[in-house]
């Protein structure tokens, strides 16, 4: 079943049907095509697609549309196998999972079947599969998620100028009963290495370690924003003085008050307290 987002990423998707006429090896597969109509509806859709048996359901989307159909296919505890074919603004699990950004390329992924079993996790019971977090990458997904007009340039100037008016956060953190207080400018808790766009986090996460990576970003005055943006892209954010990676499987967060957090990138509202729990083993995904 390919569940196609028809806004992610702003692209059109009128390529997608006749490559998958022309791509997917139909001597393995048959195959159905839905469209999501709402947030929400592709989780919907992929979750009937596995009570009715479908053995791979595909994510034609970004790291939203992955969350709502991998969230479809663990709601009923299917074995049935997550695809992605990348069509988001990001598509950050699909970038760690090797799958080309290129729609034929992608098919041939799928065609190979390769399957791992990869880490989830939750946050408050919420579902997540790439990177969740709070702070100031919560803070900007509320603020565009209703913002129809957001443009590479006009993001670039908002986040600046929201970083200026931005205050870090205090946050007692408790990883595996070890406790940490933290003044931070966002936290990350990565289960794939990377955000989306190649801007790696957390550059040793692992999908199958059984562990989450927790990034904790310090206060950072406004000239290192190019060299971190930098050190993200060439994978070792690591280094920066500012940022602290911790590997944990169970981890509290206690905020001053309830807020915004994000899941995957989507934006939601939680309360001053985030529980975050991995579990290791228990979504089926199509590799490279
Ligand atoms: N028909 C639709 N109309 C409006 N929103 C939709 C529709 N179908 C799905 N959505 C929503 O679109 C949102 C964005 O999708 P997605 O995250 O895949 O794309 P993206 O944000 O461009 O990519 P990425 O997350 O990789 O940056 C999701 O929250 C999903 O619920």
């Amino acid at each position: 079943m390919f569940v196609i987002n028809p806004i992610s990423g702003g692209r059109s998707k009128h390529r997608v049907e006749s490559s998958i006429i022309e791509k997917l090896d139909h001597s393995i597969y048959e195959y159905e095509m839905a469209y999501s109509n709402a947030v929400d509806h592709a989780r919907k859709l992929s979750k009937s697609a596995a009570y009715l048996g479908f053995d791979v359901v595909v994510a034609v989307g970004g790291d939203g549309t992955v969350n709502e159909v991998a969230r479809g296919l663990l709601s009923i505890n299917s074995h049935a196998a997550l695809g992605v074919i990348p069509f988001g603004s990001g598509n950050g699990l699909a970038r760690h999972l090797g799958i080309p950004m290129d729609i034929e390329k992608a098919i041939e992924v799928l065609n190979k079947h390769d399957l791992i079993s990869i880490d989830t996790a939750v946050m408050n019971e919420e579902p997540f599969f790439n990177v969740a977090g709070t702070g100031f990458d919560a803070h900007i997904s509320f603020l565009f998620a209703n913002d129809k007009k957001r443009g590479l340039w006009g993001y670039a100037k908002a986040v600046l100028n929201e970083f200026a008016n931005y205050k870090p956060q205090k946050y007692a953190i408790s990883i595996d009963g070890k406790l940490l207080e933290r003044n931070a400018f966002m936290l990350s808790i990565a289960n794939s290495s990377q955000f989306g766009n190649n801007a790696h986090i957390a550059p040793h996460a692992s999908l199958v370690d059984g562990v989450l990576d927790i990034a904790i970003v310090k206060p950072f005055p406004l000239y290192q924003f190019p060299v971190l943006a930098f050190r993200l892209l060439a994978r070792n954010v690591d280094k920066s003085d500012y940022v602290e990676i911790i590997k944990g499987s169970e981890i509290k967060i206690k905020r001053l008050e309830a807020g915004p957090i994000h899941l995957d990138g989507e934006p939601r509202e939680m309360g001053a307290e985030l529980e975050i729990k991995v579990r290791p083993g228990t979504l089926n995904v199509l590799k490279n």
